[in-house]
């Protein structure tokens, strides 16, 4: 494949853009080599700016579950856009996708709409501790809430790729805030309570990871923990930027029957524009500003365009068989990729929620940050390069998901999985 063009244009944008990328996980660092620069994307397919085709399995890492340029989507967009770009002021769609949300997740009582996943989860925490007058928070190893100060403390993503996990500019004050406990270990929670419970505002946590590639929560964990946080008066806050609206229509706490006291959303809600929201328990959002206390606000918080192209998606997303046909599609890929795997003698695991799923490259079960980073990242850069010389985008580091949206059909599992073929042998 000829990429001359995306070449040029990366090396021009390392002159003024820091590391040439609006955002770390773009920069191909994970997998060695320059990333691609893309000039058009339509259903399953991005065509780069040197005109080679790829099947994408990265959906601007989870929005995109309709894939790209979805009809309704966009008329509803340009519709929206007639009428004026931001009023800055109260507008119906915002009502219409409140009530929405509501009605779906039923969780959620009251709901505020941001404009990105990290807005969304920053205000819950300076919520919850509003609410509790607790100081500390507790999130686990491995797992990305978004860039905000909190988080930054043994998080995922771009920056266990980047090997930042506790990045510099975090105040250590605030770092020591945030406690950290492994994902899927309820005995270590429990410790934790018992000793420093009564400080706790809250425990935020990803349903179903997606930050540190794929991990499935083990049968009970996210139940136990709820329990847990009732017991302790610790608020459970639902991270369900990646999972709401993707895992289930009501997200993962539909999928585990969990009930959280706040939950947080982003990615599939906005339809692929910017927006975010949280939502919970009606007695703790009331203590938002200007109802509570507690501060947050948005110049750009509940666009009107933003808000229109969430709607379409949601509502596209109601039809009937959606949740069913997204199952239907990871599957086709999970049991065709570990055959390939298995063909080509290449020990993998593969882990898969849905429409959200990782390929780890190691022969041993992953199931928490450790086990994560057992994976041999540079066999999944040798196989993400081979992929993409076969016209497959998947995300360019061995701790993202890779994500599967409803344009994909019959030709495009196969042309997957005729690529992994070839990407498999190549490494064996
Ligand atoms: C689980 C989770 N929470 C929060 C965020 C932050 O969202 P955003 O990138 O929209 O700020 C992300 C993604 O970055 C995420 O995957
Ligand atoms: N894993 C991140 C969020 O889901 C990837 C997006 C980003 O950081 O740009």
């Amino acid at each position: 494949m000829n990429h001359s063009h995306s070449k040029a244009l990366f090396a021009r944008a390392q002159e003024r853009i820091p590391g040439g990328v609006n955002s770390p996980v773009r920069a191909f660092r994970g997998v060695g080599g320059d990333p691609v620069f893309f000039r058009e994307a339509t259903g399953a397919w991005m065509t780069d700016v040197d005109g080679n085709r790829y099947v994408d399995l990265v959906g601007s890492w989870g929005p995109l579950i309709l894939g790209h340029a979805y009809p309704p989507i966009v008329e509803a967009l340009i519709e929206a856009a007639r009428r004026g770009t931001t009023y800055g002021a109260p507008a119906p769609g915002e009502v219409e996708l409140a009530e929405l949300l509501c009605a779906t997740v039923p969780s959620v009582e009251k709901v505020r709409l941001v404009s990105s996943g990290t807005e969304a989860t920053v205000a819950a925490i300076r919520l919850a501790r509003g609410f509790t007058g607790r100081d500390f928070i507790l999130k686990f190893e491995g797992c990305f809430h978004g860039a905000g100060d909190p988080f930054l403390v043994k998080a995922g993503s771009g920056v266990e790729t980047l090997g930042l996990p506790d990045s510099p500019g975090v105040p250590a004050a605030l770092a020591k805030l945030t406690l950290t406990a492994p994902y899927n270990d309820l005995e270590a929670v429990e410790r934790l309570f018992a000793e420093k419970g009564k400080e706790i505002a809250c425990a935020i946590i990803e349903p179903v990871v997606g930050n540190m590639g794929v991990l499935v929560p083990k049968p009970g964990y996210l139940q136990g923990l709820q329990e847990l946080c009732r017991k302790h008066g610790v608020l459970f806050v639902l991270d369900e930027v990646m999972t709401g609206f993707r895992l289930a229509r009501g997200g993962a706490q539909e999928l585990f029957g969990l009930k959280p006291d706040l939950s947080t959303f982003a990615k599939v809600v906005g339809g692929g524009m910017p927006l975010g929201a949280y939502g919970g328990r009606r007695d703790i959002m009331s203590k938002i500003a200007p109802e509570g206390p507690v501060y947050q606000s948005g110049t750009l918080s509940g666009n009107p365009v933003a808000v229109a192209a969430g709607l379409a998606c949601l509502k596209a997303l109601a039809a009937p068989g959606t949740y069913a046909r997204l199952e239907q599609l990871g599957a086709m890929l999970e049991q065709g990729l570990k055959a390939e795997a298995q063909a080509a003698g290449v020990p993998v695991t593969l882990n898969r929620v849905g429409s959200m799923l990782t390929l780890f490259f190691c022969d041993t079960p992953v199931y928490d940050y450790a086990s994560a980073k057992k994976a041999d990242t540079a066999r999944f850069g040798r196989f993400f390069h081979a992929m993409l010389n076969e016209g497959v985008y998947l995300p360019p580091s061995q701790f993202e998901a890779a994500f599967v949206s409803l344009a994909i059909g019959e030709a495009e599992v196969a042309h997957i999985l005729a690529a992994a073929r070839k990407a498999f042998r190549s490494l064996a």
